[in-house]
């Protein structure tokens, strides 16, 4: 995998070049979250996985990493979550380097819900919900009124009261899903990085977390980078696309503009028509899957 790389848009443009275009001046959002020139590998890999030269994640928005699978999107989130230490480059929230803060003080600041999650299964959805409060206590600290008024502000959004009670081992996938949500919410930073959150959803519970992460970000401002399989859900809730491919980022903006019959493509390898005249953002239709030998 070569460094650097600038991927060609059909305008002529690049990625990069796009990102650098819109750098957040003047009424802009600043850009909270920020990679600069990363390579990100895992211990057992010889080259890294992920490279790209900048990615952005606006304050105050949602920003959808979308892509096929393998395609790197988890591996990003983790370097920008400090999960990973990237192999080359930094992880920037608000101007300073991730790797230089301290793990309960970049917890206050930035939540994450990984796919890699695990609890004891006799741990109830309530007690894994005050687990999300743990960077905001001392280790001798008891449960505060904050940590219980966040805990039931938590469980609310997410939908799990009637389960607050279950012991997440016993439950669904879906419900084991909301009940990871309401921890990372009961965690009540503000910026949120969040993988595949719909996953194991039916699509009710799948357009309700949406609405909670839309919520989040016009009423308190919550900066929201989070990975979706279905485009046309990131499509009608992301303010911004990320699309990556093979380790890359493909390309990078708002919905109306990433999403094309191209990029389709190119990058998810189907054969779809897309109406970008629909009011709720570009609408997609798929045909077929693009054959392996095309
Ligand atoms: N712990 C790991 N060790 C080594 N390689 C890994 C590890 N985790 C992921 N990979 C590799 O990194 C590549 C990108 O994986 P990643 O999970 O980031 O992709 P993704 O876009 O999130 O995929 P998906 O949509 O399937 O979740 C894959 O080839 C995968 O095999």
């Amino acid at each position: 995998m070569t460094t650097q790389r600038s991927t060609p848009r059909k305008d002529g443009q690049n990625a990069e070049e796009l990102v650098s275009e819109t750098d957040y001046e003047g009424d802009s959002p600043a850009s909270r979250l920020v990679g600069e020139d990363l390579a990100i590998g895992y211990p057992t890999t010889d080259e890294p996985i992920v490279e790209c030269e900048k990615v952005v994640i606006p304050e105050g928005e949602i920003t959808a990493l979308v892509g096929p699978n393998g395609s790197g999107k988890s591996t990003l989130l983790k370097a920008m979550s400090n999960q990973l230490t990237p192999e080359r480059g930094n992880v920037l929230l608000d101007g300073t380097d991730v790797q230089s803060l301290k793990p309960k003080a970049l917890a206050r600041q930035l939540g994450l819900l990984s796919q890699e999650n695990q609890s004891p299964a006799s741990l109830t959805v309530e007690d894994l919900a005050y687990h999300g409060r743990y960077p905001h206590r001392g280790f001798f600290e008891s449960v505060t009124e904050d940590d219980k008024a966040a805990v039931e502000r938590a469980l609310a959004l997410a939908g799990v009261n009637d389960i607050r009670d279950e012991g997440v081992g016993n439950l669904s996938g879906g419900q084991k899903q909301l009940a990871w949500i309401a921890m990372v919410l009961a965690q009540e930073t503000d910026v949120l990085l969040l993988d595949e959150p719909t996953t194991y959803l039916d699509l009710h519970h799948q357009l309700r977390v949406m609405e909670v992460i839309e919520t989040l970000t016009t009423e308190r401002d919550i900066t929201i980078a989070v990975v979706l399989h279905d485009i046309g859900q990131a499509a009608r809730f992301a303010d911004n696309l990320i699309a990556m491919k093979d380790g890359e980022l493909y390309d990078w903006g708002p919905p109306k503009t990433v999403v094309t019959e191209e990029l389709l493509a190119d990058v998810f390898r189907v054969d779809a028509t897309v109406d970008n005249e629909s009011p709720t953002g570009p609408h997609i239709s798929p045909h077929r899957a693009i054959s392996d030998d095309r």
